[in-house]
């Protein structure tokens, strides 16, 4: 019988690439923990040939994990499942791994946003769901590679009605990594906080094509920013989730601290005719806004406008 702990990473991307390497990094080839990478194409070929290289920074570090695959249907049951796969690819991935996960399988999905937790909530209702999400700005340098800006990531994760023993144990289990780890009883006002921010400035620098700067030093841009800002906030609050409506300021604050010339990663996914997370970033708030009957005029009109881009 395998008595091994088994972590599988989904998606060995900007996201996945960063906390899968740090795993690997420390529990690959480790008696009591496997370490398994969900990766395809040229990439899985790369990391399974010369494993997967991490530039953070100035420094780098290379891993191989105990596995790396695109064959989930075989995997056997899994005690931990990282999903870091973009939002839209994850209902096509998350089905494949149903024999992989019973009641003690714990789910932590990473995507921005509120939209794939509670996906994967309804999808898998007896597992056991993190929230969570993350603090980083990464991305696939090349197959093979991960490029990590700056040293200093987050991950932020709970959830307050799973026994504290057992988070207690991931959460050693990622510090032990290397991992800055944030494990929050009030999670769900935490990731909220990150979506308060994230979602409306997606929204606005990807539909007037303005860099976060740009919109910083522009007051009526600025206005719109914070119109968007309490439109979510009044979505949140008609979901029972009691984020604080200086979460505002301190956003505006984060704003004013980022490079001049930053562009947010929808930005551009749009100008380079990528595949977006419109639908999770943006069209989450206005479908929830029409369930409880809240007014989301701006989310709506720009909603629009990116529909048809
Ligand atoms: N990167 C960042 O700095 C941050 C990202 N986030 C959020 O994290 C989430 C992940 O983003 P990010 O890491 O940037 O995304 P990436 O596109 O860099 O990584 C996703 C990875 O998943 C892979 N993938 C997709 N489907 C499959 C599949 N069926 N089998 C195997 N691999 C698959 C992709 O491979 P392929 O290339 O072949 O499609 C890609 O390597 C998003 O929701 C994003 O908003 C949040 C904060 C910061
Ligand atoms: C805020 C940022 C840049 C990094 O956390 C991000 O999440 C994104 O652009 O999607």
């Amino acid at each position: 019988m395998n008595s091994k702990l088994r972590i599988a990473v989904v998606g060995i991307g900007g996201v996945g690439g960063y906390y899968g390497g740090k795993l690997a990094q420390r529990y690959a080839d480790s008696e009591d923990t496997e370490i398994i990478f969900i990766a395809r194409g040229k990439h899985k070929e790369e990391i399974q040939t010369n494993g997967l290289t991490i530039n953070v920074g100035s420094s780098k570090f290379t891993v191989k994990p105990d596995l790396v695959t695109d064959d989930v249907a075989g995997l056997g049951k899994l005690d931990i499942i990282v999903f870091c796969v973009k939002s839209y690819s994850l209902d096509k991935i998350a089905e494949d791994f149903r024999p992989s996960i019973d009641e003690s399988t714990f789910l932590l999905p990473l995507q921005n946003g509120i939209e794939s937790i509670e996906y994967l909530d309804k999808l898998y209702p007896a597992a056991k769901l993190l929230w969570g999400c993350v603090y980083i700005i990464s991305s696939v340098g090349a197959p093979g590679v991960i490029e990590v800006k700056g040293e200093y990531n987050r991950l932020v994760w709970g959830n307050p009605e799973l026994p504290v023993k057992e988070l207690d144990r991931i959460h050693k289990l990622f510090t032990d990594a290397g991992i800055i780890s944030e494990l929050y009883s009030d999670i769900v006002v935490k990731v909220w906080n990150k979506f308060s921010f994230i979602s409306p400035v997606a929204t606005l620098t990807s539909a007037i094509g303005k860099t976060m700067g740009e919109i910083y030093e522009n007051a009526e841009l600025k206005e719109n920013l914070r119109i968007l800002m309490r439109e979510l906030l009044a979505v949140a609050h008609a979901k029972g989730v009691e984020i604080e409506a200086s979460i505002i300021d301190t956003n505006m604050k984060i704003l004013g601290k980022l490079p001049k010339d930053a562009t947010s990663s929808m930005q551009r996914d749009f100008m380079n005719n990528n595949q977006t997370e419109l639908e999770t970033l943006i069209g989450y708030i206005v479908r929830e806004a029409q369930k409880s009957k809240v007014e989301t005029p701006l989310f709506s009109k720009l909603y629009g406008q990116l529909k048809s881009k």
